[in-house]
């Protein structure tokens, strides 16, 4: 499909991957068939050397330069005048990829409680299936946040040298337990939602709401609340904070399933970069790209030390900080700093261009 891009006119097409054989998990399950949906902008050079390939975070889709729109697009940082960017649904999630709610080739019925579980390493396995099939041999650059900071982790260790160089935003080589906390909070809310259970594709939407609001105690700072969530003096209720996350909560309940997002969590929490591989140091320290890990100094989600810990022992690794009150989604939103970081990251070795 060949798209035009509503402001500018920008080369962009997204397209869906098929595979018929089965995929195997590390669960020792297998998704009998696999589609990813893909977005790309610009065109791959003659020297096959102009590669950005990013990976959206939990809520993310194949159009990062929508989400991403402070990187991603005509005169951006990255512009697909110069690269071939790429952005990869992750399996699981609902926009365009098998996911929950597709129909699973042996019953003849959506996939629905029946999904297995997925892990990160998971995700990057499918990337990998994207890449080979397109016939990609380097890429130049791997960008992710988030959960797509992990995807990435775990798809820079598989690639080695096809990788010249990798960007983690607020994301960690193994989930913690805090993590992890978060998310069974999360779902324990989808499950509280007396939907949850029925095969129904909204089942659990009530409980997204409320999970979707959990998560954004954790995605920004009490600095942010306090900036923008104050209410007037003599308030006794219905406090703009109040609002503000209930708002967000039916905002993401409006575009996602509680399915994709049970999923997508349990893979995050599963994150282990050195599962089966004597523990993440000794991962990293295979990691062959040269890397720039960035934390968010108010990050209360991904802490700015797992980000230290990344560049830490990457053998050619460096660590820089967002400096913003927004919190863990500041890799999402302070795109000024990105561009400085990425610029001087770039600069450092020269090889942007
Ligand atoms: C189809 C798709 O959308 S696909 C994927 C797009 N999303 C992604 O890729 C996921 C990553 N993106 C994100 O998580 C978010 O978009 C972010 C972090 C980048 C930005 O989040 P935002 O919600 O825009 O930021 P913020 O926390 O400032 O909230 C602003 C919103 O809350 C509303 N709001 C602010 N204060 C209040 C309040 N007190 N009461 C009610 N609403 C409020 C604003 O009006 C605004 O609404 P809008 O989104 O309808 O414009
Ligand atoms: N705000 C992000 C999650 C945090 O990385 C999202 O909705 O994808």
């Amino acid at each position: 499909m060949n798209l035009t891009h509503p402001i500018v006119n920008i080369d962009m097409r997204t397209d869906i991957f098929q595979s018929k054989i089965p995929f195997e998990l590390e669960s020792g399950e297998a998704l009998p068939e696999l589609e990813l949906a893909y977005t790309t902008y610009g065109q791959l050079n003659s020297s096959q050397d102009n590669v950005i390939w990013v990976v959206h975070a939990l809520t993310g889709d194949s159009r990062v330069g929508d989400w991403w729109s402070g990187m991603v697009g005509e005169d951006q940082f990255y512009d697909p005048a110069d690269y071939f960017i790429i952005c990869v649904n992750l399996p699981g999630s609902c926009y365009g990829s098998t996911n929950p709610l597709s129909s699973n080739p042996k019953t003849g019925k959506n996939y629905y409680y029946d999904f297995p579980l997925l892990t990160t390493r998971d995700m990057a396995n499918a990337l990998e299936l994207i890449r080979q099939s397109l016939g990609i041999n380097q890429i130049h650059t791997l960008l992710g946040g988030s959960l797509g900071g992990q995807v990435a982790l775990e798809w820079a260790y598989i690639l080695e040298d096809r990788l010249q160089n990798l960007v983690i935003l607020a994301s960690t080589a193994k989930s913690s337990p805090w993590v992890i906390g978060f998310n069974e909070t999360q779902r324990m809310a989808i499950e509280s939602d007396c939907t949850w259970g029925e095969e129904i594709a909204d089942a659990g939407k009530k409980g997204l709401e409320t999970a979707r609001a959990i998560a954004m105690m954790s995605y920004r700072h009490p600095w942010d609340f306090a900036k923008k969530q104050e209410s007037p003096s003599g308030t006794l209720d219905n406090f703009r904070s109040s609002s503000y996350l209930r708002y967000q909560g039916q905002k993401l309940a409006n575009r996602f399933t509680a399915f994709s997002y049970w999923i997508l969590s349990k893979a995050m929490d599963s994150h282990d970069l050195g599962r089966g591989r004597n523990g993440y140091q000794e991962a990293l320290q295979k990691i062959k790209a040269r890397t720039l890990a960035v934390g968010v100094d108010t990050d209360l989600l991904f802490l700015p030390e797992e980000s230290v810990e990344i560049a830490k022992h990457i053998p050619k690794a460096s660590y820089r900080e967002i400096k913003s009150t927004a919190g863990h989604d500041a890799f999402l939103i302070e795109f000024e700093q990105l561009r400085y970081i990425l610029q001087s990251f770039y600069v450092s070795h020269g090889s942007k261009n």
